[in-house]
């Protein structure tokens, strides 16, 4: 059974033009999963209705079998546990006043999970590759890729099915982004992951399939070496035909 499913889902903000259309993708166990389109093809949104953070206007989201429903209070507290999210900005997303022990403890605290968090907070830290005595210090005393780590511990801390990643390492430097790419691509060894980008480089680095979004409709999915060996649809060929050429050429 798919760990997630998104079927024949539409949506659009109050008042505007549909942002997605139909939009159908599957997610199984420990599947690695990449959400790729052009700025503005609604991939942000349809990481907000799959968090609960808004209903689809059409369509149904299953997670484990069990529709997505923000109005079952239960089954969404329950849901937030498996279901992590990591954003594009380190530098934005963790709380400057509250040391690195008090970030990766939140999920802890706000879904009321019992257990020895400071064994919990520790093994997340070992987990993303820092050393679990950083706890007391605070995130200006790390750097881009570091703080970007913990927002990953914060997100694994509790044992999630399903992490998200929203760009996550768009605003990395190169030699950051690849050591990032390394880490998220060991961790969804144990939990599937949605790793939603504009950047197909990195998503074929890390990512066995690969669903194409346009102007909010899904238009290739597949595998993703075979999608990105044979493009079928013009705007993904025009997508590959915009990545820059890395590789130098002999002369
Ligand atoms: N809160 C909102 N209210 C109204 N329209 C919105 C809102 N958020 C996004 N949109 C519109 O929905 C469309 C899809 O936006 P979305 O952020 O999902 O795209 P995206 O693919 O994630 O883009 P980017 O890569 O730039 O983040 C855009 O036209 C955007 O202007």
């Amino acid at each position: 059974m798919s760990l997630v499913r998104i079927d024949r889902v539409s949506f659009g903000y109050a008042g505007g033009r549909p942002v997605l259309e139909d939009v159908s993708l599957e997610i199984g166990p420990g599947d690695t999963v990449g959400l790729v389109g052009e700025s503005g093809s609604g991939k942000t949104t349809l990481l907000r209705l799959l968090l609960g953070l808004a209903r689809p206007d059409r369509g149904k989201i299953f997670f484990d079998g069990t529709p997505l429903d923000p109005g079952n209070r239960s089954f969404m507290r329950d849901f937030r546990r498996k279901a992590q999210i990591v954003f594009q900005d380190p530098y934005s997303s963790l709380d400057p006043r509250q040391n690195v022990s008090a970030i990766i403890a939140e999920p802890l605290r706000s879904l009321r999970i019992a257990g020895d968090h400071a064994g919990m907070i520790s093994d997340a830290l070992e987990a993303v590759g820092l050393d679990p005595n950083v706890a007391g210090r605070y995130p200006h005393q790390f750097s881009g890729g570091q703080r970007q780590r913990i927002a990953i511990a914060r997100a694994i801390v509790a044992g999630p099915k399903l992490l998200l990643a929203d760009e996550a390492v768009s605003a990395l430097d190169l030699t950051t982004r690849v050591r990032i790419v390394d880490l998220m691509s060991k961790l969804s060894r144990n939990m599937s992951l949605l790793f939603v980008s504009h950047d197909i480089g990195v998503v074929a680095a890390l990512c066995r399939s690969i669903v194409i979004l346009e102007s909010g409709r899904v238009v290739e999915a597949g595998d993703t070496a075979a999608v990105l060996a044979d493009p079928q649809h013009p705007y993904t060929q025009r997508l590959l035909g915009s990545v820059p050429r890395l590789v130098f050429e002999e002369h």
